[in-house]
């Protein structure tokens, strides 16, 4: 498919069409509790690289991206180890305590170098899994508010109650999954709109998990764009052989 070479055209004064550019944020400063690992997730090997590396790789090969934003822990001691770290590509922010404020972060590295109305393309360095086609399918479709890739739920969901101090779970009842997505990334956003509705959230205590949260808690509402359920958060342990089995097939 012919991939818009940007995302849309930007009338200004009529003396030239200005082109909005896309640049992708990718929130890496987590401490991968859940991994329960040595280091943190992005640091595991895949295929004998840092699992950052292949997430760091399927970004820097998408044609219309020139710069990606690298949020980093600022102690971070294996970056200098990762195959990009003397890329001139990287544009490099400091992580926060939360994913959310590590992404502000990364938008406030963009201060001055992105416009208003540029598209900014956040994806999780823990999604290494990405695929070229659904960031095609993604922009295809994009229009504003934004958009997110986004995959149905497959299986029925319950809603559960804890009973005890063990923590012990009942269900209390099952939860209509028609029209229930898991919630991916990218999550594509214009760049001001973005940082205006994170900034409106954070200064209201609302620490929100992902990036359309803010924008709907803010009343805009992004598209969902169905993606591969293969595009997996590397999350727990168990994830780390599911996310190298998908790496090894074709893409
Ligand atoms: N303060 C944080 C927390 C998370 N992330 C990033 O946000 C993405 C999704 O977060 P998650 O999967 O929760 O990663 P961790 O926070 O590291 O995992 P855990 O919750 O198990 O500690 C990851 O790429 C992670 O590196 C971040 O940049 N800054
Ligand atoms: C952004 C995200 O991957 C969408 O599902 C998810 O919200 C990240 O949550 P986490 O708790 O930071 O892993």
């Amino acid at each position: 498919m012919v991939r818009p070479l940007y995302s849309s055209l930007i009338p200004n004064n009529g003396s030239y069409p200005l082109m909005s550019r896309y640049w992708p944020i990718l929130p890496a400063a987590g401490v991968g509790r859940r991994m329960m690992a040595d280091r943190p997730k992005q640091y595991l090997l895949l295929q004998q690289r840092f699992l950052l590396d292949h997430t760091l790789e399927c970004m820097l090969s998408y044609p219309d991206f020139e710069q990606v934003v690298m949020v980093l822990s600022e102690d971070d001691p294996y970056w200098p180890q990762s195959d990009f770290a003397n890329d001139p590509r990287i544009l490099r922010a400091n992580g926060g305590a939360e994913r959310c404020h590590s992404v502000l972060n990364g938008l406030a590295a963009l201060d001055g170098l992105a416009t208003d109305d540029d598209w900014v393309v956040v994806h999780d360095v823990a999604r290494p899994c990405l695929r070229h086609s659904d960031l095609d399918k993604l922009f295809s479709v994009l229009v504003a508010p934004g958009a997110i890739l986004a995959t149905p739920t497959r299986d029925t969901m319950k809603r559960g109650v804890i009973v005890d101090s063990s923590g012990k779970v009942r269900i209390d009842h099952t939860v209509d999954r028609v029209q229930l997505w898991h919630a991916l990334t990218p999550q594509v956003f214009r760049y001001a709109e973005l940082r205006d509705a994170l900034t409106t959230c954070l200064a209201q205590g609302y620490e929100v998990t992902d990036e359309a949260s803010a924008m709907e808690y803010c009343q805009q509402f992004p598209l969902l764009v169905e993606g591969r359920a293969d595009n997996i958060k590397v999350t727990r342990p168990e994830d780390l052989a599911l996310a190298e089995l998908f790496l090894t097939q074709d893409r």
